[in-house]
C-alpha cells in the first residue's frame, strides 16, 4: 500500500464517520497528526458539540505520544487543552503535519480557534480536505498562511465533502436519514438482528435526533419503546406513519415522559424538526425516498427472516463502511445516474 497524503486523510475520514450525526448540530470532523518520519501520532475526531474539535483531540494525543507526559490526558475542555499546549509545546510540532477533513475553524465560539492553535504550535504543514462554508468559522486556511504555515487544500475533497452532507443540511434547516438493520439475505423482519454494539450506536443517534419516524405495522408488531435507554439518552419525539388513527396506548413508546407522539398518513410534522431519523422497512423506504438525504444500513452476518426489500430498483453509493461489533455499517447516498 502506498502511504501518501490520501492515506493519512483517509484515517481522519474513517474516524470522523464513527461520530456521524452524533456531533449534531456541528459537522463530523476527523484529524490525523503525523510525525517527521511519517509515523502516525494520533487519529482523532470531534465527538460532540461543545467538546474539543478534532484537531484539539488529535494534538492532545500527539503531544502525549511525543512527550509521554500524561498530564495533558487529564484535560477535557478545549480551553484547557489549548492553554496547556500553547504553554508547553516547546516547538515539538515543528516537524509535524496535520491532516484535517475540514478547514480548521477561525472563530472563537464555544471552543477557541483551531487555526490559531495550529499557528501558535508552528506545525510544518496542514492538509485540508474540504473548505468551511460556514461563514462564521471559515478563513482558517488564511490564518494559517498568514502565520507562515504551509497549507494544501482539496485533499480527498469529494470524500471530505460527503462527510459534511448532514451538516450542510442542518444549516439549510433539516437533515433526514433512513436507517435499517438487515441480514445477509436482505431480510429486516422477525426481531433482533443487530449486534449489541450496533444497537448502542442506534441509541446514541436516537438521543441526538429530535424526531423518529416509524411505520404503523412496526408499532403493532414490535410494540417498541424507541428511546435511548442503552446510553441513558433522551427519547426523540415519534411520528407513526399509518392509515390508522388509533393505536394501543399500552405500547411502550406511548409511555415515555416529555415525548410527543404524532400519528399521521403524511410527513407534514417534519417541518418542525431538524435532525430526523427514520427506522423503517421497504414500504417506508418507498414513501420517504423523495426527501431522505442519507441511508444507514447495519448488515448482520446472519441468514433468516422472511421479508426483504423487494420490488425496489435503486442504486446507492457507499460513502463509508465500518464495523460495529459483528455487523458492517454502511452510510450511503442515492447514486448519481
Ligand atoms: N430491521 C429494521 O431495521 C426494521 C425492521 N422493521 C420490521 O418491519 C416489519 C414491519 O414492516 P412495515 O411496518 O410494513 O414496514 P415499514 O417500516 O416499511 O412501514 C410501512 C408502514 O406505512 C404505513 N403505510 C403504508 N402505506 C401507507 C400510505 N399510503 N399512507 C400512509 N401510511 C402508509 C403502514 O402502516 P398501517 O398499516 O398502520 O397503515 C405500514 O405499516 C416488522 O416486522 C418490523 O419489525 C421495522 C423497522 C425497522
Ligand atoms: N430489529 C432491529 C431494529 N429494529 C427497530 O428497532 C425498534 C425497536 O426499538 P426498541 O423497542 O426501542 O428496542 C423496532 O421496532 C424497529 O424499528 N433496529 C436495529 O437497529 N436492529 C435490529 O436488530
Amino acid at each position: 500500500m502506498e502511504i501518501d497524503h490520501n492515506f493519512y486523510m483517509n484515517l481522519a475520514l474513517q474516524e470522523a464517520w464513527k461520530y456521524q450525526v452524533l456531533t449534531y448540530p456541528n459537522p463530523a470532523v476527523g484529524c490525523c497528526v503525523v510525525g517527521k518520519h511519517g509515523e502516525i501520532l494520533a487519529v482523532e475526531a470531534h465527538h460532540k458539540a461543545g467538546e474539543p474539535h478534532a484537531e484539539v483531540n488529535a494534538l492532545q494525543k500527539a503531544y502525549y505520544q511525543l512527550t509521554n507526559n500524561s498530564e495533558i490526558l487529564e484535560l477535557f475542555t478545549s480551553h484547557d487543552i489549548h492553554t496547556f499546549l500553547i504553554k508547553n509545546h516547546n516547538n515539538l510540532f515543528n516537524e509535524c503535519s496535520v491532516y484535517t477533513t475540514l478547514e480548521p475553524c477561525s472563530h472563537v465560539g464555544k471552543t477557541p480557534s483551531c487555526a490559531n492553535l495550529l499557528s501558535s504550535l508552528g506545525v510544518k504543514k496542514v492538509y485540508v480536505g474540504a473548505n468551511d462554508f460556514n461563514e462564521e468559522a471559515a478563513q482558517g486556511n488564511e490564518i494559517l498562511q498568514n502565520n507562515n504555515i504551509e497549507v494544501e487544500t482539496q485533499v480527498l475533497e469529494k470524500e471530505c465533502s460527503d462527510l459534511l452532507l448532514p451538516f450542510k443540511n442542518y444549516i439549510k434547516g433539516r437533515f433526514v436519514f433512513f436507517k435499517w438493520a438487515q441480514r445477509l439475505n436482505g431480510t429486516f423482519d422477525q426481531g433482533s438482528i443487530s449486534s449489541a454494539e450496533s444497537k448502542k450506536q442506534v441509541h446514541l443517534m436516537r438521543d441526538k435526533c429530535d424526531l423518529l419516524i416509524i411505520g404503523g405495522n412496526t408499532v403493532r408488531i414490535d410494540r417498541p419503546t424507541l428511546d435511548a435507554r442503552l446510553v441513558n439518552g433522551k427519547a426523540p419525539d415519534v411520528l407513526i406513519i399509518s392509515r390508522e388513527k388509533e393505536f394501543d396506548k399500552n405500547i411502550p413508546l406511548f409511555g415515555i415522559e416529555n415525548r410527543k407522539v404524532f400519528i399521521a398518513d403524511n410527513f407534514d410534522v417534519m417541518k418542525h424538526y431538524k435532525n430526523i431519523m427514520i427506522e423503517g422497512g421497504d414500504i417506508l423506504y418507498e414513501l420517504t425516498k423523495d426527501f431522505v438525504d442519507l441511508y444507514l444500513c447495519y448488515l448482520a452476518p446472519k441468514i433468516g427472516g422472511e421479508r426483504a426489500f423487494k420490488n425496489i430498483d435503486d442504486e446507492l453509493e457507499i460513502l463509508n463502511a465500518d464495523k460495529a461489533g459483528e455487523d458492517i455499517i454502511m452510510w450511503m447516498k442515492k447514486a448519481q445516474k
